[in-house]
């Protein structure tokens, strides 16, 4: 935690929606004129893809069969920790880019399946934002979590999770759905060690829920949208929280425990900014005390 650099962690496991969630975030910093630096947990990652296709062969024939991008080991959580800690120490630190497609390609100037440079970031922010896979982990080596001033759980429920993998996977990553299936039945070791127990440590998690059938996901033709969801968002520390507030701003919303609220899938953007911008107003308003 830093009260004068703070940071904010955003996490979910590939496909949940994190970055998706980074454009509310983005609208809301723009709104509130918060100038924020934004770091990809992808850009963490220990190994290119070709050397973590050589790993992984590696791993495999030494009976490592739960090895993935998931797993602890395969990314640099010493260096993201370091640069939590930097940055809540000092408002500096460094970030670079994991190149996934021909799009991001063309943006970085580096091919697909490789890093851009290590730069740092801009002098001068109010706060660090961070979203991906492993920015609340505690383990044996590190403590991530305790870096960071606010942190956010996305986590649909896993069907639809997988649905949304599949589908972005093969529309902007250029895999099949066998290929993704396969990624996903490998990953599912580290998932459950290292992704999942991160969602015990978040302030407050978004679940979409469908209210589809979505019982086999691997041959969904389409994500189910918003519509056609509702989002269960659960406060770790519900003190504080006005949910009179948000239940008669939310319509079609209500409580389904003493720390939960149930939304339509349709009014998530209006539920993270009326949840999340007198949070980001008060972190940026104590840093500026500081
Ligand atoms: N609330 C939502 N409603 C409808 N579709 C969504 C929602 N959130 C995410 N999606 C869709 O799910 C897919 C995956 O989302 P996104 O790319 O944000 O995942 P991610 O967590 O950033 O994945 P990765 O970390 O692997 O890059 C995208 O096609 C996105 O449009
Ligand atoms: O999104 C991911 C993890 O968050 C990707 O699965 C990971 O970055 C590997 O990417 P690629 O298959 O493009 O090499």
């Amino acid at each position: 935690m830093s009260k004068k650099h703070p940071i904010i962690s955003v996490v979910g496991s590939s496909g949940a929606g994190t970055s998706t969630v980074k454009h509310t975030f983005d609208q809301i910093f723009r709104r509130e004129g918060v100038n924020a630096v934004s770091i990809e947990g992808d850009a963490f990652h220990k190994f290119n893809r070709k050397d973590m296709k050589a790993e992984l062969d590696r791993q495999y024939a030494a009976g490592n069969t739960g090895f993935s991008h998931f797993s602890y080991d395969a990314n640099e959580l010493a260096e993201l920790e370091r640069v939590f800690r930097e940055y809540g120490d000092t408002g500096k630190g460094r970030t670079r880019h994991y190149v996934h497609d021909d799009e991001e390609a063309e943006k970085y100037g580096v091919p697909p399946g490789h890093f851009t440079e290590w730069a740092p970031f801009e002098d001068g922010s109010d706060l660090l934002f961070y979203e991906g896979l492993h920015g609340a982990v505690v383990n044996d080596e590190v403590n991530i979590a305790k870096y960071a001033d606010l942190k956010i759980g996305v986590v649909p429920v896993v069907n639809l999770e997988w649905i949304q993998k599949i589908h972005r996977d093969k529309a902007k990553r250029g895999y099949t759905t066998e290929a993704v299936t396969d990624v996903i039945l490998r990953r599912m070791h580290s998932y459950v060690h290292c992704i999942i127990p991160q969602f015990t440590e978040t302030d407050i998690n978004f679940q979409r829920v469908p209210v589809v059938d979505t019982s086999n996901p691997l041959v969904a033709r389409w994500i189910p949208t918003p519509d056609e969801s509702l989002v269960v968002i659960r406060f770790k520390n519900p003190r504080g929280i006005d949910f009179s507030y948000l239940v008669s701003m939310i319509d079609g919303s209500w409580m389904s425990r003493a720390n939960s609220i149930v939304i339509p899938g349709g009014k998530l953007d209006l539920a993270m900014q009326l949840i999340l911008t007198p949070m980001i107003e008060r972190l940026v308003s104590e840093s500026k005390r500081a």
